[in-house]
This record gives structure tokens, sequence and C-alpha cells, in this order.
């Protein structure tokens, strides 16, 4: 993976810079001195289990909760000391479902264009291009209510977008879906790194959603185990495919230790 590294904000800082982050639940490590990179206008997928960490990592990003060790920058700005020029730059979609159902996708979406101090004239347009992107054209007087699990998806992409972020964060973003809802919405998001040069930082614990071209970062009970380009963790992990190398990268011994180290 390309590490960027700068000494203040700007456009030629990383998308975001994680270093040295850890994070205890009282006296339960969830994250060990993570540190990675990601540059703009990439894909990344944070890979990792089921209590890897994906979850307190986001959670340390949006800055839900206070990085107490270690820092975070997005695009140079620090988030615990700079949070608004830091989050004004971020786009998210959390793993719960967060849309309000009695709204209609146009009332979700104004109000929080509204947040981000957007008029309500640009709001309208914003909306209406934001549904073209995520394949819901014309969808602005549905109530959530009536939407499918992955349609509702999309309203909530499209919302995190409407501040224009350079940088989105998705958390396990199609749990629960089928699989041709889970394809399109990868395909809708893989295509925004493409059209609208956002980097992308996508979490899931689904090897299937990695492609040969992405950028990794593996995650293993709140220790990074390895990052970089596909073909090189591939390679380094001394296995034959991504499928192989996650499998491996994520061994749990019996006494529950990492087999193997990072
Ligand atoms: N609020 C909390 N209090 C105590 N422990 C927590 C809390 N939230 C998470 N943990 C623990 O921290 C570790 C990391 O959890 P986290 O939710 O970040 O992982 P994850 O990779 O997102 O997993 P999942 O895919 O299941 O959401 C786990 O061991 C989890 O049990």
């Amino acid at each position: 993976m390309q590490h960027v590294r700068t000494s203040g904000p700007g456009d030629q800082a990383a998308a975001l810079d994680v270093a040295g982050v850890s994070h205890s639940y009282g006296s339960k490590r969830a994250l060990n001195d993570v540190s990675f990179s990601i540059a703009p206008t990439t894909f990344t997928v944070l890979l990792g289990l089921n209590g890897a960490g994906k979850t307190t990592l986001f959670s340390l990003i949006s800055h839900l909760y206070d990085t107490r060790r270690g820092s975070i920058r997005i695009f140079g700005h620090d988030v615990s000391r700079a949070s608004g020029e830091a989050l004004r730059r971020v786009g998210i979609v959390f793993q719960a479902r967060t849309l309000d159902l009695d709204l209609s996708v146009h009332q979700n979406l104004s109000y929080h264009a509204s947040l981000h101090g957007i008029g309500a004239g640009e709001a309208r347009q914003r909306i209406a291009a934001l549904l073209d992107i995520v394949d819901m054209p014309g969808r602005q007087h549905d109530k959530a209510r009536s939407l499918s699990g992955g349609q509702m998806r999309r309203i909530e992409i499209a919302r995190a977008l409407l501040h224009r972020p350079s940088l989105l964060l998705l958390d396990e973003a199609t749990v629960g879906l089928d699989i041709q809802s889970r394809a399109g919405i990868l395909a809708t998001i893989r295509k925004l790194v493409e059209t609208e040069g956002i980097g992308v930082l996508w979490a899931t614990h689904l090897i299937d959603e990695v492609e040969d071209g992405d950028h990794v970062v593996v995650l293993r009970q709140g220790g990074l185990v390895a990052k970089g380009k596909v073909a090189d963790v591939v390679r380094t992990s001394g296995a034959g495919s991504i499928r192989d190398a996650f499998s491996r990268l994520s061994r749990i011994d019996a006494a529950g230790n990492a087999e193997i180290s990072p």
C-alpha cells in the first residue's frame, strides 16, 4: 500500500492516516497499535472477522470515541484536534440502519443536507443527482419504510455523499442483503471511486468482496496483520489467493492466540 506521509493538512495528505491507534473497552483491548494509510481515490477493503475491531476503528475515525492512543488524520486534519475540518471531508455509512422509516426519501436526505448547511434549492438538486448515482432515480417521494434493505442502504449511501466528502467509510454495508443486492451496492461504490474520485474504506468480513486491484488492511483480534495491494498480501503471506491469505491471517489457535505474527 502506498504510504503517504505529510507534515500538515493539505491535498497531498493521505485520505486517511491511522498511526499507532489503540482502544480498550475497560480491560478489553479492541485495537492494538494499528497503523495504516490510504491514498486518495483508492478502494481499500478493511478485512476482519467478527470482533476484529472494524467498528471500533470506524467509531474512532468518525470521532464517536476520542482517540486516546495514537492519532487519526483525514486529509491531514487530526480527528481529535480538528474534528470539524477532518469530518467535513468524510462520509460514513454505519452498519446499523439509520433511516427514519416514517419519513420519505427526500425528507430523510434534506434533513441531513440542512445539518450540513446546504440550502433547500441546492439540496433538491443534489438529492436528485445522488439518487441517480445510487441507481434510485426519482424515488424522492417513496416512504423509507416501503424500501427493501438494499434500497435503504443506497439511500444511506446517498446521504453520506450529500456534503461532497472526499473519503467514504462503509461498515459492513452489505450485511443482511441478498447476493444480487450486495453485488449491486459494491459495484456502485467502486464506480464512485472512478467517477467522483473519492477514497473508500470498505469494511467487511466477506472475502468475496475483494478484487485483485484493491488495497486491503487486515485486522485480527484488534491487531493489524497485513496491509497492501492484494497481490502483495497474497505473496507475503505465502498463500495462493486472497481467500487463502485471509484464512491464514485470521487463524486463531485453540487457546485463542493468533497463529501468524504480523
Ligand atoms: N461497547 C463495547 N464494550 C465492550 N467490548 C466491546 C464493545 N464494543 C466492541 N467490543 C469488543 O471489542 C472487540 C472489537 O469489536 P468490534 O465491534 O470493533 O469488531 P468488528 O470487527 O466490527 O466486529 P463485527 O463485525 O462483529 O461488528 C470485540 O471483542 C468486541 O466484543
